[in-house]
């Protein structure tokens, strides 16, 4: 059997590119999904702004071998745990890169979300590869250019890979926004190489 269960697609973008494949994982996902919500160390992050204090809008947890300061916070791994453990080796030998780290979101329903935002901290170098790993309930991705503002969109569904390469980091931003659709829970995982910390 090849490492492909079918063609995964290269999307091109204006300075940057994704590696998109919707099916990649779909035998493992409900699986995967299942021992996630209960194996993973769940936390509420708080969220600074405009001088108060908010709860963000999702569960969290970053994993893997080093801190990582993201939103002018330094968090301190957590150990990789056993289902972490096997998708980042199916993750790592699809992307060919040693990913060390991942941040791991739990979206609980429509309400949860991720801002604009790019994956561009320093310490995971110039132009990084992030593999994202989609499971549960399929929610709209967005991506903007920062300069001409031009959109994409795609949906992340159940067992999906979508590789953001090349320089994406330096000129687009991502979100996943709110829906009131009904929509039930979804968990991410972003695997990260961080490089020094
Ligand atoms: O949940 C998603 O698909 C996006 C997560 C994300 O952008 C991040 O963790 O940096
Ligand atoms: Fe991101």
């Amino acid at each position: 059997m090849s490492l492909w269960s079918f063609e995964p697609e290269w999307i091109h973008l204006p300075q940057g590119r994704l590696l998109w494949c919707p099916a990649l994982f779909r035998d493992m996902a409900d699986g995967w999904f299942e021992h996630l919500e209960a194996e993973v160390p769940w936390q509420q992050h708080r969220l600074r702004l405009f001088g108060k204090t908010h709860d963000e809008p999702r569960l969290s947890c970053w994993m893997g071998e080093l801190p990582y300061r993201y939103s002018g916070r330094v968090r301190q791994p957590v150990p990789w745990t056993p289902t972490v453990r096997a998708i980042r080796e199916r993750v790592v030998q699809i992307c060919e890169q040693d990913f060390n780290g991942v941040l791991l979101n739990l979206y609980r329903d429509g309400r949860d979300s991720m801002g604009w935002h790019a994956d561009n901290e320093p310490e995971l170098g110039r132009n990084p590869l992030i593999a994202s790993v989609s499971l549960g309930a399929p929610r709209r991705f967005l991506l903007r250019h920062c300069h001409d503002g031009q959109r994409r969109q795609l949906v992340l569904g159940h067992g999906s890979l979508l590789v953001m390469a090349g320089e994406m980091q330096h000129h687009w931003q991502h979100a996943l926004p709110k829906t009131a659709a009904a929509t039930g829970r979804r968990i991410n995982l972003t695997f990260r190489t961080v490089i020094h910390s």
